[in-house]
């Protein structure tokens, strides 16, 4: 479902002389329907970086990132809006969304998007919602002014309410408390119960290694400063 091939990456440093940084190289990386990959390293390896890429926020400097049937190293906008819309989900960090927008309908608005029914894609929202234990008295108010753990809540609400084929997670469990943790790894168990093949980021070593099938150290994609032998 989601496969990286001999993928490629350097920034270039527009503020500071142009300055052409590697931090990418020969990157492989396959995973089947059904299947949670881990993204390991050392911090700067390359997690985000290739989480991003994934996504189509990074541009690839070559290689291919096919997603479904599209290879997103080569996709134009209009198909990664396709793309992120019907067949890959993605839970950040942290929520972004537009001001005065209820809780409710942030967490339906992916299934809204699809054209699915309102009163379904909100019978949705609402049981991800009580799920993941966000009172009902706060389901009509914007989630702008939320805690940070409530924000994170709603935004895994909002991942998971269209059951994407594909997902990337961004550190899903970090800062939730024992009981909501469990309930974003029963979430995780199912999407890939369905078949959703899965790629994460998790600092949380226990969660890792209860619900990843298998760890890629992204430090192999690291390309070695010249010199240096691998
Ligand atoms: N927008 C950017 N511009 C320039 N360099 C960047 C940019 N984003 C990432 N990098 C560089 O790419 C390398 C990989 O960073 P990345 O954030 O992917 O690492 P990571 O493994 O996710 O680290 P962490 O665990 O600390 O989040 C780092 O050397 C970083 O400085």
């Amino acid at each position: 479902m989601i496969e990286i091939e001999n993928l490629c990456k350097s920034f270039t440093l527009h503020n500071q002389g142009s300055a052409v940084i590697p931090v990418m190289t020969g990157a492989h990386l396959r995973v089947a329907p059904g299947e949670c990959v881990a993204l390991t390293g050392a911090s700067g390896a390359g997690k985000s970086t290739l989480m991003r890429m994934i996504w189509g926020n990074y541009l690839a400097a070559s290689g291919v990132i096919r997603v479904g049937d599209l290879n997103v190293a080569q996709a134009s906008a209009r198909e990664i809006i396709a793309l992120r819309r019907d067949t890959l989900g993605y839970v950040s960090q942290f929520l972004r969304v537009v001001p005065r927008v209820p809780t409710l309908r942030v967490v339906a608005e992916p299934l809204l998007a699809l054209g699915t029914p309102e009163a379904q894609a909100e019978a949705r929202a609402m049981d991800l919602l009580e799920r993941l234990n966000i009172p009902q008295r706060l389901w009509q108010l914007s989630p702008t002014t939320f805690s940070g753990g409530e924000q994170q809540r709603v935004n895994i609400a909002r991942g998971f309410a269209h059951p994407y084929p594909a997902l990337l997670l961004d550190e899903p469990t970090a800062s939730l408390d024992g009981a909501n943790r469990a309930v974003v790894l029963d979430l995780i168990a199912a999407a890939k119960a369905r078949g959703a093949a899965i790629v994460g980021i998790f600092h949380d070593e226990a969660a890792r290694a209860q619900i990843c099938d298998r760890e890629v150290d992204v430090t192999a994609f690291t390309p070695m400063p010249a010199g240096v032998a691998p």
